[in-house]
């Protein structure tokens, strides 16, 4: 056993890891990087860039299938899966190779390969190897798919997100189990690539949507393309020849219904890998699902004596916010302060920022309804202003007028608390409201400022000043395409 002593471990070579090991490097020479899968990063091998490549040529199908909409005829649409896939693994292996490049550029002596677990609180047992010695820890194990057993049913062809992208061609059909994000994203891609799909949901959840407006307005929206039942009553799952035997209740007729499926997609939620690193060793405070009780801004974790220890943890291992950009804010400040360590410094947080690459598009920001309330002292504080992009004039031009938006802000003070959105390219209006929440501007501020025309943000004006009429600081909307142009 290669015995190693070092200032600051770090297990998971992921965008938190690596992100925590450049800034636990500005205060030591001594910092190894600890990788027990494949070097590369979730995001690029398997997550945000692979499924932003499938989601890009479904919205070149889709857009090239309602051309005729507009007047243009492109004749039938023939999709040729060989080569969807072929360049979404060209593009991804790219990505993969930036990073990859990236890791090279770290000393082979500062990285080790093989799993990692705690023996004790300062040592860690890695592979049948090594044992690695360090003042400080940093947790940056990431997450990964989690499904009930009942799908196991299905053998070989239950698949998670990491396979499809390396499908050499598109099948027939996928039964997706999940509406959550991964779920949408995938199923709708999928869909729009003439994959023949039924998505089913449990508990009647739907993306991240948390209004029962949106929420129901989505469904209705999604559900006008494919099959999506958020609380379907699934009975049977089974496994014939090379298909997956589904059978379940068709939301709308109540027939029952038995359907074979190439694929069963399980997206039903992630867990955070921290099940196998024996931190019943590690001296640290656990909650009912085995994670460690951490401070948000300083990403310490606290011991089970109560006292904040030598151990940080980011990025999806902590299962705060398993999104990309808070796995490298959140790896940089457990970097920092694995550095500093025993003298932390608390760390910036942003706004929270979340956006489903759905089309329409869902996106939230800032913190929801419920600790709004409980951060406004669970008052009636708060008002709420909305807007639909059903005659919103932009929308209606490019065809994409379906989606509703939901503002929220604080009564007297008038500060933009957070929102909800669903509708079209919402990702830039999720930014422009994520900015002005860091910002912290009032409606009032958030209302004086340009507005080109005629662009969607038009849109998010108007329930900006159905906000302000609700806060009882600027007047009901009359006569919207009177005031700024048509279709405002
Ligand atoms: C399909 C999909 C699409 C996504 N799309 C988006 C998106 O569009 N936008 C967005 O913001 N987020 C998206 N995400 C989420 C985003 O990918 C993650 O939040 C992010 O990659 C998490 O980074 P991480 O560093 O925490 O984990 P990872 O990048 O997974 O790194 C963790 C590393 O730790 C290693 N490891 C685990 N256990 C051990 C151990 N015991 N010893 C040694 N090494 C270990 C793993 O092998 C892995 O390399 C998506 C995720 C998926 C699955
Ligand atoms: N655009 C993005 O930023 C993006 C994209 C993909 C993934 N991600 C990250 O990955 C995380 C995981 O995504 P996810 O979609 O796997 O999880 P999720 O929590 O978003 O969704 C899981 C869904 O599965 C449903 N479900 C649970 N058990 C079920 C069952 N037995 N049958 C049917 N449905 C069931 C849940 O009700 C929920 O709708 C997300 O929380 C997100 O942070 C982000």
């Amino acid at each position: 056993m290669q015995e190693r002593h070092v200032d600051i471990a770090i297990i998971g070579a992921g965008t938190a890891g690596l992100s925590a090991w450049h800034t636990a490097r500005q205060h030591t020479d001594s910092v190894i990087l600890i990788e027990g899968g494949e070097y590369g990063t979730t995001c690029a091998r398997v997550g945000c860039m692979p499924s932003k490549l499938l989601i890009a040529a479904a919205e070149a199908a889709h857009q090239a299938r309602s051309a005729d909409g507009f007047g243009v005829k492109v004749g039938e649409i023939d999709i040729d899966g060989h080569a969807v896939m072929a360049r979404i693994k060209r593009e991804r292996d790219r990505f993969v190779q930036q990073v990859l490049g990236s890791m090279q550029r770290i000393d082979k002596a500062d990285r080790m390969e093989g799993h990692a677990r705690f023996e004790t609180p300062h040592v860690l047992l890695v592979g049948s190897h090594s044992r690695v010695t360090a003042r400080c820890i940093v947790i940056a194990t990431g997450s990964r798919n989690d499904w009930p057993d009942f799908f196991d049913a299905a053998g070989d062809r239950l698949v998670v997100n990491d396979d499809i992208f390396d499908w050499d061609s598109l099948p027939e059909s996928v039964a997706v189990f999940g509406p959550g994000i991964i779920g949408l994203e995938l199923g709708q891609a999928l869909h729009r690539l003439g994959v023949r799909l039924r998505i089913f949901g449990n508990g009647g959840s739907l993306g991240s949507l948390e209004d029962d407006a949106l929420r129901d307005y989505a469904d209705r929206t999604f559900n006008e393309s494919f099959y999506l039942d958020p609380e379907a009553k699934v009975e049977a799952i089974e496994r014939e020849g090379d298909q997956v035997v589904i059978t379940f209740i068709e939301r709308g007729t109540g027939q029952r219904l038995t359907e074979r499926f190439d694929y069963l997609l399980a997206a039903t939620g992630r867990r955070p890998n921290v099940d196998t690193l024996d931190l019943d060793k590690a001296g640290l405070a656990l909650n009912d699902k085995g994670l460690p009780y951490f401070n948000r801004f300083t990403l310490q974790c606290r011991k089970s004596d109560d006292i904040p220890g030598h151990v940080f943890i980011a990025g999806d291992a902590n299962h705060e916010l398993p999104l990309l950009h808070e796995a490298n804010t959140q790896g940089r400040i457990a970097g920092d302060n694995a550095g500093r360590y025993p003298a932390l410094r608390a760390g910036r947080r942003n706004v929270p920022l979340a956006i489903v690459f759905t089309e329409p598009q869902i996106a939230k920001v800032g913190a929801n309804r419920e600790e709004m309330e409980q951060r406004c002292g669970g008052c009636e504080c708060i008002a709420m202003g909305e807007a639909s992009f059903e005659d919103q004039g932009r929308a209606v031009v490019i065809r994409q007028n379906r989606g509703l938006i939901k503002l929220y802000a604080e009564h007297g003070t008038g500060q933009f608390l957070g929102a909800e959105l669903f509708g079209p390219r919402i990702e830039h209006m999720a930014h422009l409201l994520a900015w002005s929440l860091e910002q912290r501007m009032s409606v009032n501020r958030m209302l004086e400022m340009p507005f080109y025309h005629p662009v969607l943000e038009e849109g998010l004006r108007s329930a900006l000043r159905d906000l302000n009429a609700a806060l009882m600081q600027g007047p009901a909307i009359t006569e919207r395409c009177m005031e700024h142009g048509p279709g405002d």
